[in-house]
């Protein structure tokens, strides 16, 4: 039998690991899986805290059942109703006929939308607080991080900060639930990509919530994915939060080049060299024909300088481009040093209108010197390409 983990007096941890579903949202690959973290508070009324997908329903009864027997559970509050995290309500409700579901107006709203008017309901407002006996939570509103109707719940006995995706990774639990039990290395890396992906595009929001949450005073963070933190691994969450929710970068670079016969990628290979030897030791480069574009998202979240380069298809950009700097774009990345670069044979030019048209939207430090290549870079392209390197390290390293 799957058993419920102690996260703290009479709080539990029963949530799941999902290691088939091979892209969250549909979208972002999961190499190391995810979890859809749910919380138990066995008090004189038990509630559940955030659900999980109902296709994990059975794991997820056995592990509420491991802790509460025959005994029903009272309440189930929603957080946020993504349903990764709210469709199991179909199956609780046929277990649980009496359960009552607890969130903010927004979030009953949607609920009623996906799984129908019939549930038993309780509405909270921000600041209002719900007696469970020895426990009590009160919600705190975070609107668009990153649905309109999410919240905190904080568990006041024990100082636990129920934050659903805030502070959420990828990566499903190997058995230990706490970050000081498992190798933070990959899960750190893994939070990077998951807000890049999911939540970074509502960074200014996500700066509210911290003020927000920075009133309470918060022993431990249990997120809806991945680890919790607890002890010292508080302050370090919440330090890699704000400063993923600032666009902190540091002195690295991202190259990401669109290339079908290869010498787009020889113009990228000169730009990484130009950086290398303007002291950029920090490089990555990938082609977006074949490259995880939720890996290219994390590493530009936190690079300073982002190099784009196209080859020309059928009078535009290289389609494999499109949606990276779609990505870039509506997920508000900005603030970097730039180039833009690219190849062609017989237009007028390169064609690099979406990268032109990204590199004038605000925010942006372009490097004047957009090289466009006929065919396959000559001696002097390849100058000129290290030349932008060169400048993209000097105006990285100067900031
Ligand atoms: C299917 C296809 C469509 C192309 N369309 C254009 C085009 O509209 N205008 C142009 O100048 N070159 C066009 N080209 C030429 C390439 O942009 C050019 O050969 C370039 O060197 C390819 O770079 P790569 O080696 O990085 O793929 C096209 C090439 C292919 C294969």
């Amino acid at each position: 039998m799957l058993k419920a983990i102690s996260v703290s007096d009479k709080i539990w941890w029963v949530g799941v690991n999902d290691r088939k579903t091979p892209l969250f949202e549909n979208l972002w690959s999961l190499p190391y899986g995810v979890s859809y973290n749910s919380y138990l508070i066995d008090d004189e009324k038990v509630a559940l805290i955030d659900g999980v997908k109902g296709e994990f329903f059975g794991e997820y009864l056995e592990r509420i059942q491991s802790i509460v027997g025959a005994r029903p559970v009272d309440y189930l509050i929603v957080n946020h109703v993504e349903p990764d995290h709210s469709s199991a309500i179909r199956m609780l409700r046929q277990v649980y006929p009496n359960i009552t579901v607890v969130a903010d107006k927004q979030a009953l709203t949607l609920i009623g939308q996906f799984y129908g008017t019939s549930l038993a309901t309780k509405e909270v407002k921000d600041g209002e607080t719900l007696e469970l006996g020895a426990h009590s939570l009160t919600f705190a509103t975070i609107p668009m991080v990153h649905w309109p109707e999410t919240m905190i719940s904080f568990e006041n006995s024990s100082g636990i900060a129920f934050t659903c995706d805030a502070f959420g990774s990828y990566g499903a639990l190997n058995g230990g639930i706490f970050g000081d039990e498992l190798d933070m290395h990959v899960y750190t890396s893994e939070a990077r990509r998951y807000y890049a992906t999911i939540v970074g595009r509502f960074s200014v929001n996500v700066q509210a919530a911290l003020k927000k949450a920075a009133a309470l005073p918060i022993k431990m963070i249990c997120p809806s994915h991945g680890p919790v933190h607890r002890g010292e691994g508080v302050a370090r969450a919440v330090k890699l939060y704000d400063g993923m929710s600032r666009q902190e970068t540091t002195q690295s670079a991202v190259i990401v080049y669109g290339s079908m016969y290869g010498n787009t990628a020889r113009m990228a290979e000169c730009v990484a060299d130009g950086l290398c030897r303007g002291g950029v030791a920090d490089v990555k480069v990938y082609d977006a024909g074949t490259a995880d574009l939720s890996w290219i998202i994390r590493d530009a979240w936190r690079s300073r300088g982002l190099a784009l380069l196209s080859c020309c298809y059928n009078m535009g950009m290289f389609p494999a481009m499109m949606p990276v700097v779609e990505k870039i774009d509506n997920c508000k990345i900005s603030g970097r040093v730039l180039a833009i670069a690219g190849c062609y044979s017989w237009s007028k030019g390169a064609e690099l209108k979406p990268l032109q048209a990204l590199a004038d939207k605000p925010g942006w430090d372009l490097i004047e010197n957009v090289v466009e290549v006929k065919s396959c870079p000559t001696e002097a392209d390849e100058a000129a390409l290290r030349g932008v390197g060169a400048e993209m390290a000097r105006r990285i390293r100067a900031e």
